[in-house]
């Protein structure tokens, strides 16, 4: 609650020398000006796929240059072209790159700063509601191949992120329908109902989950798994449909099915699995399998995903709250699927 002119909730991510503060409201992108100053920077690279009028003043020289949100510029091209921009700047360890976009000039950015120099600090102002809640924080970075989504990335946390809420004003629905998938998620892995807050609510209790998660397991060895809930089925459901589904909605789609699958195999009762689809339908999110996708499909690509180590693995609901459970059987998670609703086309 520092912003003189605008309220924001600031949430810290604690990990020691590394902690940083998530702020998030409206305005909060005015205050990147102190924040530089306070990391002690001398000059700002500012990687922006938003329009100039969007871009706030870093308070000190600085380089915009301009980066195209999206898969298909998520690459190691896109990271030598930023290099190579900082290098012309003058850029140095002791500056700082800013990064303002959604999640993949995000997680671009943060990649390509994590490398510049073997690292400089970056500061990310998130555009869409996914990147507020989800990817600008917790320091995973990334680019794709032809091969692969974000197989090739780094860890390196940010030294602030602010999550301006005014940006989401020009936000289409179906990519604010995207970033309410990850929010929904957030009701079953320990935030707890978030249905009847303000969007700037909603935002900040799915970060403040996300802190505890990452102080606990920066490096995704144990419980950054929670953050994987619905998201099993989830990428399964995005490659059967050929990305016709986005992220969020075949995330919201998963986490049905967790639930589901939870009841099926008696680690919930009913009233909590039909919560999984209250929650879910209150976003306005999907619930429903795409009628065209078999559920054979649906287990060959469950097998495939990379955080599966082996036999079917899937984040479940229990007694004791959601945890990573391996070695499913097949059989009831393919009679789970089956049984799942259907959307008519
Ligand atoms: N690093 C992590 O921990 C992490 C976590 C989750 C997701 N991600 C990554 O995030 C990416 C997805 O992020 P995304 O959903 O933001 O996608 P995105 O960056 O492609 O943005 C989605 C769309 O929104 C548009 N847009 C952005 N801001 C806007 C605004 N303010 N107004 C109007 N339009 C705007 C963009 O032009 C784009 O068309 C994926 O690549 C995913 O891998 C990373
Ligand atoms: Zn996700």
């Amino acid at each position: 609650m520092t912003d003189s002119v605008h309220p924001h909730t600031r949430i810290q991510v604690e990990l020691g020398e590394r902690s940083y503060p998530v702020d998030i409201g409206p305005g909060v992108r005015h205050s990147l000006s102190e924040v530089v100053e306070r990391l002690g920077a001398r000059r700002a690279a500012v990687v922006s796929a938003r329009p100039g009028a969007w871009v706030p003043d870093p308070g000190v020289p600085s380089l915009v240059v301009p980066a195209r949100d999206g898969e298909k510029d998520k690459t190691l091209g896109t990271v030598e072209f930023l290099c190579r921009e900082f290098v012309r700047f003058g850029l140095t360890r002791d500056d700082v790159v800013v990064s303002v976009g959604g999640g993949t000039t995000t997680d671009v950015a943060g990649l390509a700063a994590s490398l510049f120099h073997r690292g400089v600090p970056v500061v990310h102002l998130p555009t869409t509601l996914l990147a507020q809640v989800d990817a600008s924080v917790g320091g995973k970075t990334a680019v794709n191949t032809p091969e692969g989504k974000n197989l090739v990335g780094a860890y390196w946390q940010p030294s602030a992120v602010l999550c301006d809420t005014d940006y989401l004003e020009t936000l289409p629905e179906r990519e604010m329908l995207n970033g309410y998938g990850e929010i929904a998620r957030c009701h079953f892995i320990g935030a707890g109902d978030l249905r009847e807050l303000s969007l700037p609510g909603q935002i900040a209790a799915s970060v403040a989950r996300k802190a505890q998660i990452v102080s606990a397991d920066e490096r995704d060895t144990g419980l950054r798994h929670l953050l994987n809930y619905g998201h099993t089925l989830g990428h399964a459901l995005e490659l059967a449909t050929d990305f016709r589904l986005r992220h969020g909605e075949a995330v919201a789609v998963g986490t049905v099915f967790a639930g589901r699958l939870a009841l099926a195999l008696d680690r919930i009762d009913e009233q909590r699995a039909e919560e999984h689809l209250e929650v879910v339908r209150h976003y306005g999110l999907p619930h429903e399998l795409p009628a065209d996708v078999s559920p054979d499909r649906l287990i060959e690509l469950v097998r495939l995903d990379k955080k599966a180590t082996k036999g079917l693995t899937f984040v479940l609901d229990g007694k004791e709250g959601a945890e990573l459970v391996r070695d499913l059987p097949e059989d009831v998670v393919a009679r789970v699927l089956t049984e799942m609703p259907r959307s008519a086309e």
